[in-house]
């Protein structure tokens, strides 16, 4: 098979990329590198320098198939930077992945998976877990602007037969468990990471964002789900929309407080995390967890790394023997 990986020098992207290569693959990655890292682009995979935005050159390579699926990892995705800068969120995301869509659906792909976030669940607290089919209430313009790319799929599917898979990711984490490929988001904002660079003294100690969330420790609750369990998921589904549309939630269905992550990498490193409380962060919810159960219903995926420690461990040991990322 033959896939177009855009976003394949990210995080979650190179992950997924990796996957397919090595159940033997073949796979082509767009990425501008603008948060990505030409050293996480795995070997093997055909690298193309292209910005979405750039309409003539996405049109150029999707027009090099045929693809057997696209897979769109691209984005910008800073829950805190979209509510600082709304309108470059709404039209960034929007207008890269139409060109995507738009290129796609005139080349006759068939298949397209689409890189959805957690984030469409933001806007009102409600009880955990959150179905796949709850009520979508953006809590940022990141998640509003993912929300109308689901739209534009739906209408890419009515209008010209392209199927599509939107997974709503909740907090992707850790690292291939080989130790090929890892997180290095720069800036990095997410907690795991965060917390690991300040217990191995590489940052200042961590912001704790909010001690009063109506959640059982004050701090807010999320549902990690680790990054080979997403790239699995991917395969899963690629396989199954050849004739339909579908749209998942991606977690590990359990949640963790922030103060539990902190005890987490305390537990693995056997150090501790200097850390501070701060005041909340806009935009963030008080929890997230997901109910997987349609994709485990309707695909068998669910995740195999369910222990907190292990995901953890596995972003711990990456960065340990990486401790500049990308850069070493
Ligand atoms: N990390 C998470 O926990 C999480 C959760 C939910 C959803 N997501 C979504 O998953 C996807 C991947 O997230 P990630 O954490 O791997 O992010 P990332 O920043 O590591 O990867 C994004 C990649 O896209 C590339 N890119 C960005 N804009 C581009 C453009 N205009 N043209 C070409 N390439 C471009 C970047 O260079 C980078 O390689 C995103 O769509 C994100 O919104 C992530
Ligand atoms: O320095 C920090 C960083 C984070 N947090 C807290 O840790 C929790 C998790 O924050 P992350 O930034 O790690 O993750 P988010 O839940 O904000 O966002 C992630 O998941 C979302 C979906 O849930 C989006 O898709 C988004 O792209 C992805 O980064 C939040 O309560 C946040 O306030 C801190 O206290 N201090």
């Amino acid at each position: 098979m033959r896939y177009l990986v855009t976003g394949g020098a990210g995080f979650i992207g190179s992950h997924v990329a990796l996957t397919l290569l090595d159940a033997g693959h073949d796979v082509v990655i767009l990425d501008n590198l603008s948060t990505g890292h030409r050293k996480a682009i795995p070997s093997g995979a055909q690298f193309e320098h292209i910005d979405l935005v750039d309409s003539s050159a996405v049109d150029r390579l999707v027009a090099q198939g045929p693809w057997d699926a696209v897979l769109h990892f691209a984005a910008i995705s800073l829950v805190g930077a979209s509510m600082a800068e709304p309108y470059h969120y709404l039209r960034q995301n929007t207008l890269t992945s139409l060109n995507l869509i738009d290129a796609c659906t005139k080349y006759g792909v068939k298949r397209f998976v689409f890189s959805s976030t957690a984030a469409l669940f933001g806007g009102v607290d409600r009880l955990p877990p959150i179905p796949d089919n709850a009520l979508v209430d953006p809590g940022s313009p990141y998640g509003e602007s993912k929300f109308f790319v689901e739209r534009a799929l739906l209408w890419a599917d009515r209008i010209h037969g392209m199927k599509h898979a939107c997974l709503r990711y909740f907090n992707a984490a850790g690292s291939d468990i080989s130790g090929r490929l890892g997180e290095d988001h720069r800036p990095e904002t997410h907690l795991i990471p965060l917390a690991i660079d300040a217990m191995l003294g590489r940052r200042p100690p961590l912001k704790l964002f909010g001690h009063d969330y109506p959640t059982p420790d004050g701090t807010c609750i999320r549902d990690y789900i680790h990054v080979a369990d997403l790239a699995d998921a991917h395969i899963s589904v690629i396989d199954q929309i050849c004739d339909r549309s579908v749209t998942y939630n991606l977690g590990n269905g359990k949640g963790y407080s922030n103060l539990e992550i902190i005890q987490s990498v305390e537990r693995v490193s056997g150090r501790s995390v200097p850390w501070e409380w701060a005041a909340r962060r806009e935009g963030d919810p008080s929890v997230l967890t997901a109910d997987f159960s349609r994709i485990h219903q309707e695909t068998g995926w669910q995740p195999k790394i369910n222990d907190i420690d292990t995901i953890v461990g596995s972003a711990l040991r990456w960065r340990e023997n990486h401790p500049n990322g990308y850069s070493d």
